[in-house]
């Protein structure tokens, strides 16, 4: 980020700015941006939202979620600053002929726009319309749409469709906040900046794989958004895919968009679909019930705020997923995703193959293989665990497994982490795709979580029950241990 140029002047006109996501995660985002003197001082924000209050009303909002979102504390100037782009639209989304306030607010600000859909996906087409009616659309004019893109892949169509009638697909940047964590960006250095791993990155080398994004939190109040999704469409359709496909991609001609892109697709369209005849052996669907976290009781999902209490929404996943290619067949992905978990905690493991013989029995009758930890969060960082020599005089060769541990808050101890959003905010605003998700990738993606659906719900089985403050499903663990494998904990 240091060496970023300061941008041209934007207009980011944030649709749904008094959301969730905006309050916690875009609005600090910019002022970071801000901070680090990446927004050009023209740059405004228009928060757009459906109630009536006023700029102060807005700045009041920024002011206490930016003091609430900001771990490192405001920087009172850059805040005062910041605080001075904030400007407030009033509009109801859905009226599509109702967009003439908005384009008055915006006829004085900058003519570069970036129009950012913090809401529900089923409006997307509804905004693109209101604004195309109010002739706000431009072709310097860039759209960002928040993940998860419909509800199945016909959905997905029905709105990529209506965005890309008024916006071609370089303008349109679908977010997958996934790949703006350092962690993940991190496995394209891993894997093509470093030969050892370049050249033992498939199914001669490696036996399998183990990806697990979990988090302690439970839906956060967002039962009506996840009720609907369920933990498939939350996350294993965009975030798990997306490392999956960077993890096991060809490597790109370069660091392009399409380039990078064209390769993660051609993984997802490689995973071997599962079906309703197995779709019992390959994935676990759980649910959390009543436990404990930290200590303290918390409530089963069908307890929580607004809940419908005969709900069969996921809220954990597992999966063994297959990759049928030249270079990983064989080679089980073990996806494993869920919310109340014991603590956040995501990470990469990739097991290697055992070696085929070992000299060393009379001090380590079994030699483990090798295993490559990528912690993408929290306390991330890299770990290889090696065999070594024990120190000694001893004639007997006493050996033992022991990390080679690339933490990153002690390597780069000065280096801020930034997040996700902060990256890809100021990615839109240079006009770089690389770190987007193409429509493509989303429908291959669709395809793929769908068919899982569909097996799930014509075998009509109830998700399997898991106290909150567990790694899950007891059938998780099964579902790995019938390979004779176990997950790393
Ligand atoms: N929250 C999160 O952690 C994450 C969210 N996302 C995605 O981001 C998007 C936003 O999520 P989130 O912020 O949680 O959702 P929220 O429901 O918290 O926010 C949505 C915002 O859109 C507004 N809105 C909805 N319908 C209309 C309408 N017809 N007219 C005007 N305003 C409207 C809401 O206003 P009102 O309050 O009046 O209803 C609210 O301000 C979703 O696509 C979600 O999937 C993605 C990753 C993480
Ligand atoms: O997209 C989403 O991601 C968050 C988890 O994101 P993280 O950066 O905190 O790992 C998840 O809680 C939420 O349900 C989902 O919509």
């Amino acid at each position: 980020m240091k060496n970023a140029q300061i941008n041209s002047a934007v207009e980011v006109v944030l649709f749904g700015a008094l959301g969730d996501l905006s309050r916690r995660k875009l609005l600090p985002a910019l002022y970071q941006l801000d901070l680090a003197g990446l927004l050009h001082e023209e740059t405004r924000i228009v928060g757009v939202a459906r109630q009536d209050q006023s700029n102060s009303d807005f700045i009041n909002f920024t002011k206490e979620n930016l003091t609430n979102f900001v771990s490192e504390g405001l920087d009172e100037v850059a805040y005062e600053r910041f605080l001075s782009r904030l400007v407030y639209q009033k509009l109801d989304f859905k009226e599509t002929d109702s967009y003439s306030a908005l384009a008055k607010t915006l006829a004085n600000g900058n003519d570069e726009r970036i129009y950012y859909y913090s809401t529900p996906p089923a409006i997307y087409g509804d905004i693109t319309e209101g604004l195309f009616n109010a002739g706000l659309i431009n072709d310097s004019d860039r759209v960002v749409m928040e993940k998860p893109i419909g509800h199945c892949l016909e959905s997905s169509k029905v709105i990529n469709n209506m965005v890309s009638s008024h916006f071609e697909e370089n303008q349109i940047y679908r977010i997958d906040h996934y790949l703006g964590k350092e962690t993940v960006l991190n496995l394209l250095v891993l894997r093509f900046a470093n030969s050892l791993f370049t050249n033992n990155w498939d199914r001669n080398y490696i036996d399998h794989v183990q990806i697990t994004v979990a988090e302690s939190v439970g839906i956060e109040g967002r039962w009506g958004f996840y009720d609907e999704a369920g933990q498939m469409r939350d996350m294993v359709q965009n975030h798990l895919l997306q490392i999956l496909s960077l993890l096991a991609m060809e490597p790109p001609a370069d660091l392009s968009a399409d380039s990078i892109r064209d390769e993660k697709l051609k993984v997802i369209k490689a995973l071997v679909p599962i079906t309703r005849q197995n779709v019992k052996e390959k994935t676990v669907r759980g649910q959390y019930s009543e436990g404990f976290l930290g200590g303290n009781g918390v409530p089963g999902y069908l307890e929580e705020e607004g809940a419908n209490k005969t709900s069969n929404t996921e809220t954990f996943v597992a999966i063994k997923a297959e990759i049928d290619n030249w270079r990983w067949t064989g080679v089980p992905f073990y996806l494993r995703t869920g919310k109340r978990m014991p603590a956040k905690h995501s990470e990469i493991v990739i097991h290697f193959k055992e070696q085929p013989h070992n000299i060393f029995k009379d001090s380590y009758v079994d030699l483990p293989a090798n295993k490559l930890t990528i912690r993408l969060q929290p306390d991330e960082g890299v770990e290889l665990e090696v065999m070594n020599k024990i120190p000694g005089i001893a004639s007997q060769m006493n050996i033992h497994e022991n990390k080679l541990d690339l933490s990153f808050s002690e390597t780069y101890e000065n280096e801020r982490v930034v997040d996700a959003y902060e990256r890809l905010m100021l990615e839109v605003i240079n006009g770089n795709q690389s770190l987007f998700v193409r429509r493509d990738e989303v429908e291959a993606a669709w395809s793929w979580a769908d068919s899982i659906i569909d097996a799930w719900q014509a075998s009509n089985e109830k998700p399997k029950a898991y106290a909150a403050g567990s790694w899950g499903p007891v059938s998780s663990i099964s579902l790995i241990a019938r390979d004779d494998r176990q997950w790393v904990e």
